[in-house]
């Protein structure tokens, strides 16, 4: 039953390109299954698939594979090679699901591939270091050179292992309810974190089905994300912009720090996210959001209004979030070329909307450089009277948690 629902989610991922969380919590709505071992198995077959397509070729020898045996494939080698199950009782099971979904041709396949490709593994000892680390981890071989090129060698190999971890499940503590305290005696599953002063920990299933997260005493983020509103450390009675806001894990964050005295205006391109803004900040108790669609590149968006302390947590590729979002990493390259510019018009968007004396944040869930320490070397140098103020980088490995960048900008008189 769960290999079945699991093939069916990673097939439909397949063939929609949709967001494979979407995929799997639209599947598992809808059954009544164990929700652990199909999430290990979507998720974890997409996450090494690099790994195991490797594993797989030679013994595919250059054949056309349609789509449900080639997924097949994939999870009975993730199978085989990370959740050391038995061969015969992976191949006796796959050759059963191929026969009843694809028939006896499909099913002698299988079997015939998994029976070989499980005799003999792929010789990786002849490898380059470069694409040794590449298959190994299943990181696509531009990004292992990147990191490489960014960081050197030894942080580049921990960042990739840390991509490979099961996240930590962390919250943070809404101070305009409870303190860190009160909340972990009242529900002591959740355990503070040694690193930031909002953030907890929690030891049993999901955090959204406590019932401290109903009452909107906790909100789910990560420990890294949680940095950027202490960052900006808005003062109760400004005023504030969230450009990029939606889901609102900040602004409800940044208004907590304000303890409701002032405004936030929040925007998000799209207006169904508007709706994850109010939704949090009624949960939260958040009263001072002003959640509006609007596109954060164009200056006419904002009126004339200028603003205290400015939070630009815009589009990025998200190579942070690998842990969490595991396809992330088989993104195009490409997107990278997209993203840039658009995060250069925000910025300078930023800039117009900043009062003198004004603070801007301006942060990213990846861990790029281009994104984020040359984007804004650019920016200070095309705007003389902006200072850095603090710059730093959260790698994977630094707390357990989402690789971050975050700069905290001051406009300066001239
Ligand atoms: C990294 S997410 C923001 C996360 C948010 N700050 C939080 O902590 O919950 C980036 C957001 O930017 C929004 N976005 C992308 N392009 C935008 C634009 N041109 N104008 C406004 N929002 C945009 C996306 O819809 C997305 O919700």
């Amino acid at each position: 039953m769960e290999r079945d629902l699991a093939l069916d989610i990673l097939v439909a991922y397949e063939k929609d390109h949709t967001y494979l969380n979407i995929a799997l919590n639209h599947a598992l709505n809808s059954h009544q299954v164990k929700n652990d071992l199909v999430t290990a198995l979507v998720y974890g077959t997409i996450q090494y698939r690099l790994r195991l397509e490797y594993e797989l070729k030679a013994h595919i020898q250059g054949k056309r594979v349609k789509v449900t045996e080639r997924m097949l494939l994939l999870m009975s080698m993730y199978e085989h090679l990370y959740m050391h199950m038995p061969d015969y009782a992976i191949v006796d099971s796959s050759v059963a699901l191929a026969k009843k979904r694809r028939g006896a041709r499909a099913a002698s396949f299988v079997n015939a591939v998994l029976r070989s490709s499980f005799a003999q593994p792929a010789d990786l000892s002849s490898l380059s270091e470069d694409d040794y680390l590449s298959i190994i981890t299943s990181h696509p071989l531009w990004l292992v050179k990147m990191l490489k090129k960014q960081y050197g060698l030894e942080t580049t190999k921990k960042i990739l292992a840390s991509d490979n971890e099961v996240p930590i499940k962390c919250a943070r503590v809404n101070t305009l309810k409870i303190s860190r305290e009160a909340l972990i005696q009242k529900d002591p599953r959740f355990k503070a974190s040694p690193y930031t002063k909002d953030a907890v920990y929690y030891e049993g299933g999901n955090i959204a089905h406590t019932q401290a997260f109903k009452e909107g005493i906790v909100t789910i983020q990560d420990e890294s994300s949680q940095c950027v509103a202490q960052l900006l450390s808005p003062q109760p009675g400004m005023q504030v912009l969230d450009m990029c806001a939606a889901p609102g894990s900040k602004t409800t964050h940044l208004a907590a720090l304000m303890d409701n005295q002032g405004t936030i205006d929040a925007f998000d391109l799209y207006k169904h996210k508007i709706a994850l803004i109010n939704d949090n900040a009624s949960r939260l108790g958040a009263t001072i959001i002003n959640a509006q669609v609007g596109d954060a590149t164009n200056l006419e968006t904002f009126g004339k209004k200028q603003y205290d302390a400015i939070l630009l947590d815009g589009p990025c590729t998200g190579l942070g979030v690998l842990a969490r979002k595991v396809e992330i990493r088989y993104h195009e390259p490409s997107a990278m070329d997209e993203i840039i510019p658009i995060q250069k018009k925000l910025l300078e968007n930023a800039y117009q909307l900043c009062k003198m004396g004004g603070n801007i944040v301006y942060s990213t869930c990846t861990i790029n450089k281009k994104e984020n320490e040359k984007q804004v070397a650019t920016f200070v140098k095309d705007h003389p009277d902006m200072r850095v103020v603090e710059e730093k980088t959260i790698l994977p490995f630094d707390m357990h948690s989402d690789g971050f960048y975050m700069c905290l900008l001051k406009k300066d008189e001239l």
